[in-house]
């Protein structure tokens, strides 16, 4: 599927037009079945994403969320590199998703990343079915961020995890970006997602996007290519000034 690259005027007007992708994500995850189910990134993601959504909450169905993570430290669920934390204090606390539809990292299993990458995959399963029933399961949403060295989720340049092609959820022990153990959702479950959006905002970015989006150099983000669903880039102008590929202005609806 191709994807749309929107540039918009400042990381505020990101923050509102992503606002309004979550909700015709929802609402089209809604009328196929009762749940949305959302996989979520560390970094400045959650902090974004409340921005938007919390400023505008009007006609989300918050009852119907099932949140994951994209990626998870392999760290307590209070501990300050807990994704699950940054999460739950920047929008989880200020929401009433109930906390039986939030799937964390099982905290007995943060010394143990292969169990605990088998325990999330288990935990995928109960919301998405076995994986005798479904090859890899299909997120309404997935929003990712993207780091200056083109990792996505916890996938990293170079890594042999970029070629897992069966497990769901993958781990690792060797992460270059602190903490070194993380769990992650693989690059195949990425690609059956009904929609994905990338949200990179900053001149950090810049050169990065460069190399994914106008030379297309094979960096983990640029494996991001759902098989039919959509792909979205949220990015503000320092983000996108260097770019030579199509931009789209934000439309007035998305
Ligand atoms: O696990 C991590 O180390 C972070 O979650 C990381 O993967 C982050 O999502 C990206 O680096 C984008 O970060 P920003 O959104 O802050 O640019």
């Amino acid at each position: 599927m191709p994807r749309t690259v929107y540039e918009f005027p400042s990381a505020d007007a990101v923050a509102t037009g992503l606002r309004d992708l979550v909700l015709r994500a929802q609402d089209e995850a809604l009328s196929k079945h009762d749940r949305f189910t959302v996989a979520l990134s560390g970094g400045s993601l959650p902090n974004t994403l409340a921005k938007g959504l919390l400023a505008k909450p009007e006609g989300f169905r918050w009852d119907r969320w099932h949140v994951f993570y994209a990626d998870e430290r392999c760290v307590p669920l209070d501990h300050p590199e807990s994704n699950h934390r940054l999460a739950q204090t920047e929008l989880l606390s200020k929401v009433p998703i109930p906390s039986s539809q939030v799937y964390t990292l099982n905290p007995a299993l943060v010394e143990k990343p292969a169990e605990a990458a088998e325990d999330y995959q288990k935990q995928l399963m109960t919301v998405f079915a076995t994986k005798s029933t479904v090859r890899f399961p299909v997120f309404d949403l997935i929003l990712l961020g993207m780091g200056p060295d083109g990792h996505t989720c916890s996938l990293f340049p170079n890594h042999a995890l970029l070629e897992e092609s069966e497990q769901w959820v993958g781990y690792l022990t060797d992460s270059p970006k602190p903490p070194p153990t993380r769990i992650t959702l693989t690059l195949p479950v990425v690609n059956h997602a009904h929609m994905v959006v990338f949200v990179t905002t900053g001149a950090n970015k810049k050169d990065t996007l460069v190399q994914i989006l106008d030379r297309k150099e094979p960096l983990p983000a640029a494996q991001v290519n759902p098989i039919h669903g959509q792909l979205y880039w949220f990015l503000d102008e320092p983000a996108a000034s260097g770019l030579q590929t199509t931009l789209v202005d934000k439309p007035a609806v998305l």
